[in-house]
């Protein structure tokens, strides 16, 4: 086992607050969630028009909120059964419970110091650059007794991110008709981003691409393993593009993929995503309806994988997240976990990593991180 994980001491933490994208509960919470979401972000008319759409085909109501619910359950439950003793918070960027109210509750409660988990498991402006610029605008709404925030690191290479992705994929290969199975691709999915942001993710750049492909290659490699087989083939490639039309996004579409192996003699694919930590609308509506319609088109039978969500081995890897960046913070050299080649990812994003492709809150991110 990690050092880490061996002991409970969280200190200096006193919380751990989970920060989420958030979604509507209701057909009134729509159009106000979609203002939220797309505010000074340039998405056109007709792609929010679209986006509402797909939400009043369930009712109004995005699954993602009930998910960080199960979330916070199952992290509370691993806390409760081998510490450390800290309450869990929870809060969103675009819907209640918004990020700011949690945060004054938490002062209110007295907490000094929480760890951060975003529901995001790789580096972009969207997954990890906002988050940060949220939570300062948070601290800032609550004033001098906002507690302090520490957001974990990305955990796509974590064990407890990628095993139940694997299992997931199994699963949904068993739900292919059997002699298709032998040659099913394997397609991972993610959100696509314009290409700018592609390029300026991750200290270095490129790192959303680059953390994705790691995913997707040890998930490819579980499932080899699970089956005694030497390989699997798969494919890295985006959905639920928005934005205007003339700038470029991260490609192939995965409707397209889907058409395109089709042609190219595969007879059946299994959709991972692996840019998603949940079920939310991104899944149930882009892949299993607007995507598996695409498929049904041309006639390739696919299965889609379930995410990790809020599988127990996900929750004892976020203690374990929690644990090792008290030990970090405290002056230790406690083990990081991460499968792969490219080890652990950094605890602090330097200044630079993953801005805002529009310009906006920049200086502020940059300005506050010079503070610490
Ligand atoms: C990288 C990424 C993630 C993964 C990381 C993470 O998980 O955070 C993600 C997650 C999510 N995106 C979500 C929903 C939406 N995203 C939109 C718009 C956009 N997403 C973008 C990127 C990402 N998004 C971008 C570059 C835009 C363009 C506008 C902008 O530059 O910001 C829009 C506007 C309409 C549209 O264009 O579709 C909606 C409604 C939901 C909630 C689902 C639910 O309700 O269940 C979730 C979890
Ligand atoms: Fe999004």
């Amino acid at each position: 086992m990690h050092d880490a994980a061996r002991g409970d001491d969280a200190a200096p933490f006193d919380a751990l607050l989970l920060l989420s994208f958030g979604g509507p509960e209701g057909p009134d919470e729509v159009i106000p969630f979609l203002e939220n979401v797309t505010r000074g972000r340039g998405v056109p008319r007709e792609r929010l028009a679209e986006a509402g759409a797909h939400y009043e085909l369930f009712g109004g109501v995005s699954p993602i909120n009930a998910q960080n619910r199960e979330l916070v359950a199952a992290i509370e439950k691993e806390f409760a059964a081998h510490g450390p003793a800290l309450p869990v918070y929870w809060g969103n960027r675009n819907w209640r419970p918004y990020l700011a109210d949690t945060l004054q509750r938490m002062a209110d409660d007295g907490v000094r110091r929480a760890a951060v988990l975003v529901t995001s498991a790789y580096a972009s402006y969207s997954g990890c650059g906002q988050y940060h610029e949220n939570l300062l605008a948070a601290r800032a709404e609550v004033g001098e007794h906002a507690p302090e925030l520490d957001k974990l690191r990305h955990y796509f290479n974590h064990p407890g991110f990628v095993a139940p992705l694997v299992d997931h994929t199994l699963a949904a290969l068993e739900r292919l008709p059997e002699q298709l199975r032998a040659g099913a691709r394997l397609v991972m999915t993610t959100h696509s981003v314009p290409t700018v942001t592609a390029e300026t993710a991750g200290p270095d750049g490129n790192a959303y691409v680059e953390q994705h492909l790691e995913t997707a290659r040890l998930v490819a490699a579980g499932v080899a393993r699970a089956l005694g087989r030497p390989h699997m083939a798969w494919d890295l490639v985006f959905q639920s593009r928005s934005g205007p039309p003339q700038v470029p996004w991260l490609e192939p579409d995965v409707g397209d993929h889907l058409v395109q192996l089709h042609e190219d003699g595969v007879p059946a694919a299994v959709l991972v995503p692996i840019g998603f930590l949940s079920d939310h609308m991104e899944v149930v509506y882009d892949l299993d309806v607007e995507a598996k319609a695409a498929a049904d088109r041309v006639g390739l039978p696919i299965a889609r994988a379930a995410t990790t969500g809020s599988d127990p081995r996900f929750a004892a890897a976020v203690r374990e997240l929690v644990l090792e960046r008290a030990a970090s913070v405290r002056g230790g050299h406690p083990d990081r976990c991460a499968l792969g080649s490219l080890g652990p990812s950094h605890d602090v994003c330097p200044l630079g990593c993953c801005p805002d492709p529009r310009g906006r809150g920049a200086g502020l991110r940059g300005a506050a991180l010079l503070d610490r």
